[in-house]
């Protein structure tokens, strides 16, 4: 794979003289290192010693950005080069905790037996108050069968534990909900269903996740036709919703009309079919497609899409261009033409780094880090939920989509994913949506 990144941090000590760190800086960029965040930890009158975060596109060019500082001499320090991804998830990213704390025999048994008998029986007898009185309704099944983990590919369901607990963080922190991972043993669809149908209850809504395609089409189809709860896999729609909202602050910004624009999708897996039919529901007359798998094409040709034969002829037709092939790399300096929009949004590594297709006459470009649909699922659940959906639908996702847009800074292809009013923004606009479907 090219363009693994490696992300190390270095804890450097300078004498605390100006100049000192910006040679520190220099000795990493002359590696073409990519410093982030820089945190100082100690700042004495002699010495400096700051925390600093680089990403590295190889081990060789790390070890060439250890060696340039090495070389620095005059004082300049490498204290450690730690693995901060790896630390944090020593133990797991997620816990189960208790709301209440049980600190005297009253509390245990109003929090537990025989208190909780009569809680029991209420909802018994009234099942709507299961979501008032207990955590079902703010609960999410994460589910995997471990099959198409980002762009890593078939890795198995506990290899993928860590993206899943990383959803579920994203879930609490950014609107308050409870993720739960599921690990699925089996990626036999009639299997996954059951399953889930067996576990539903416990759950407000069913979150697929990294379910490679094509079974994840069948499987979604058939769980949202026989749960009355919201099922979404968000590799399809939260990835759409939020490719959408970042084309549509593209063609603002370069006074294209989206729906007369050709676009092309490259990967018509998961991801990539999904947001065809996003586009095409939101009105784009052209929608091209390309697979190296003859069946995904068919799909696209089913939805009423386009196909095209080759890389080169998407590149050469279309104005905008959206990449989720999970190839790194895939797309070449010179495939880009002037005044394009690229979205290579594969992960962990794009199909061409922002930087290089910029440099190549793009006009907007961004890869997966920041075209990514956390900036979608927190709130498209928690809209769902709020509402009391029993489905996410199109018209649902489309205003998530736009109220994207509308939180997006002019410029800017998509919000900050840290900017504390975007998720209960997306939120409202698609409980609002819900509710005029009920109406
Ligand atoms: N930025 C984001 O929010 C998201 C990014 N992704 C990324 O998109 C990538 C694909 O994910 P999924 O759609 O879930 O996987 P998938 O396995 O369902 O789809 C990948 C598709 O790409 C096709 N493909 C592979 N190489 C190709 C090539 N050289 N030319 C044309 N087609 C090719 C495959 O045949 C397959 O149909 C992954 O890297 C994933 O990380 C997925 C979901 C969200
Ligand atoms: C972001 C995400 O869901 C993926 O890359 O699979
Ligand atoms: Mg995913």
């Amino acid at each position: 794979m090219q363009n693994q990144h490696i992300i190390r941090n270095i804890i450097v000590e300078t004498p605390s003289k100006p100049g000192n760190f910006a040679k520190v800086a220099t000795a990493i960029g002359m590696a073409e290192g990519d410093i982030g965040d820089i945190t100082t930890l100690k700042s004495g009158a002699l010495t400096t010693i700051r925390d600093i975060t680089i990403t590295c596109k190889s081990k060789d060019q790390l070890d060439q950005v250890i060696s340039n500082i090495e070389a620095i001499d005059n004082g300049v320090k490498i204290h450690a080069v730690t693995d901060d991804v790896l630390k944090a998830h020593e133990g797991g990213k997620i816990a189960m905790k208790s709301r209440l704390d049980v600190r005297s025999l009253r509390d245990l048994q109003r929090i537990y037996t025989p208190g909780v008998a009569s809680v029991c029986m209420d909802i018994l007898h009234n099942p709507e108050k299961a979501n008032y009185f207990t955590s079902i309704g703010t609960s999410v099944a994460i589910v995997t069968d471990g099959t198409a983990i980002l762009g890593l590919g078939n890795i198995g369901p506990v290899a993928g534990m860590p993206v899943m607990e990383g959803k579920a963080v994203l879930l609490d922190q950014f609107v308050g909900l409870s993720g739960i991972p599921i690990l699925l043993n089996t990626s036999d669809p009639d299997e996954i269903v059951e399953t889930i149908k067996h576990i539903h209850k416990g759950f407000g809504a069913i979150l697929l996740e990294d379910i490679g395609s094509p079974h994840c089409f069948e499987i979604e189809e058939r769980l949202k036709a026989e749960l009355p709860i919201p099922v979404m896999h968000d590799d399809q729609h939260g990835t759409a919703v939020v490719a959408l909202a970042a084309i549509l602050s593209a063609c603002k910004a370069t006074n294209v009309d989206i729906k007369k624009a050709k676009i092309g999708q490259i990967g018509l897996g998961a991801a990539g079919l999904a947001i065809c039919r996003m586009l095409m529901a939101y009105g784009v007359e052209e929608v091209y497609g390309l697979d190296r798998q003859e069946a995904a094409q068919e799909r696209l040709l089913n939805y009423g899409g386009q196909t095209l034969e080759s890389l080169e002829a998407v590149m050469e037709k279309c104005d905008i261009i959206v990449a989720t092939t999970g190839v790194s790399g895939l797309i070449k300096a010179e495939m880009v033409r002037k005044g394009q929009i690229i979205l290579a949004l594969s992960n962990p590594n794009p199909e061409i780094l922002p930087s290089e297709a910029i440099a190549a006459g793009a006009a907007f470009a961004a890869d997966g880090r920041s075209v990514n649909n956390v900036i979608g699922f927190p709130g498209i659940f928690k809209g769902a939920l709020d509402a009391g959906a029993k489905e996410i639908t199109y018209p649902m996702l489309i205003a998530a989509s736009l109220a994207i847009v509308n939180h997006t800074k002019p410029g800017e292809l998509i919000p900050n994913p840290l900017d504390p009013t975007l998720h209960h923004i997306v939120a409202r606009a698609v409980e609002e949506s819900a509710n005029q479907g009920i109406e």
